[in-house]
């Protein structure tokens, strides 16, 4: 995935701004995604994700500014049938089976996946041939994945596509979704779990309050964020501990506590001056929760 490219770009956002009343939930985003690849879009709640991917399919339309997928206006039906859609709220028919709804779907594609193959690939065979209505909440999240890719998609967007399932289930889909971008896709995943864009993603974009306020590979933001992060139980006050040197944040739980630090060398030498009965200690590389945690101020996304 580039973020230019010589032909249309798959996504292209210029000064992208949507309001509701007085709220912005788009302010000027700037975005440009070209190429396949897993983009992952990450923020806290209210960041304006769902808002980015509505307007995108033309459910919303932008205030000012312009979004354009493959060079056309969202909702075009030129591009309709290259698009491909797993959203959290999901409404369908109960009455029908998954092999009915497959079908169903199948039929307002020009290309579509053959369904025997997809029914394999999404391990479906067990439960395709029940009323949807009469399914578990994961089978039917299994069901809606291969209903995303039934038009073999150029784009597909996956909202929130592992709510619900279990392990072995989430690791499945994951495979599926790198196999999916391998291949040619461009697929642009908003998610709860941090460690399914880390696992996933080629590139993270993070919004807050409508903005983007990083756009890097997950490595390039653990690498911006630099530094450490460290454990250890200390009978230090939390005015002690931020009086050393290089901390950039700290959680506590009772005398456990976990910091970030720019420098840790410099980090722990003080902090074992000052604390010499300190115990537990460990010092690790910032993971990607670390530098979400970093750049929003907020321990999780969207209230994971
Ligand atoms: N139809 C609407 N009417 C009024 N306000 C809206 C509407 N849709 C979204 N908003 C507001 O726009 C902002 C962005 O919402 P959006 O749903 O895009 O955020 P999000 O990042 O997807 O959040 P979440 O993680 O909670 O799903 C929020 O403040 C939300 O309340």
């Amino acid at each position: 995935m580039t973020s230019s490219s010589d032909i249309a770009p798959v996504l292209q956002a210029s000064a992208l701004t949507r309001r509701y009343g007085r709220k912005t939930a788009l302010d000027a985003v700037d975005m440009s995604v070209s190429g396949a690849g897993v983009l992952a879009l990450l923020g806290p709640n209210g960041a304006g994700k769902t808002t980015f991917v509505q307007t995108a399919l033309g459910l919303v339309r932008p205030s000012s500014g312009a979004l354009h997928v493959f060079g056309a206006k969202p909702g075009d039906r030129a591009i309709k049938t290259r698009i491909g859609v797993m959203m959290q709220d999901t409404d369908l028919a109960h009455t029908l089976t998954g092999r009915e709804l497959l079908e169903l779907f199948a039929s307002y594609y020009p290309n579509p996946a053959n369904l025997d193959a997809l029914i394999e690939r999404c391990a479906l065979t067990d439960f395709i041939k029940r009323r949807y209505g009469q399914l578990s909440g994961g089978q039917k999240r299994r069901i809606q994945f291969a209903l995303s890719l039934v038009g073999q998609p150029d784009l597909l967007f996956l909202d929130e596509p592992t709510t619900g399932l279990d392990i072995e289930a989430r690791r499945a889909l994951w495979a599926i979704v790198r196999d999916v971008a391998a291949q040619g896709t461009l697929v642009v995943l908003t998610t709860h779990y941090l460690e399914e864009a880390d696992a996933l993603a080629d590139r993270v974009v993070v919004l807050q309050s409508g903005r983007i306020i990083a756009d890097d590979t997950a490595d390039g933001l653990r690498t911006r964020m630099g530094g450490a992060v460290i454990s250890c139980v200390t009978s230090l006050s939390d005015e002690a501990l931020n009086a050393l040197p290089g901390l950039i944040a700290m959680t506590r739980s009772g005398r456990k506590v976990r910091v970030q630090v720019s420098d840790s060398v410099a980090f722990l030498k003080a902090l074992l001056n000052a604390d010499p009965a300190l115990s537990d200690l460990s010092v690790a590389q910032p993971t990607l929760e670390d530098a979400f945690e970093a750049l929003t101020g907020q321990s999780e996304p969207e209230g994971a």
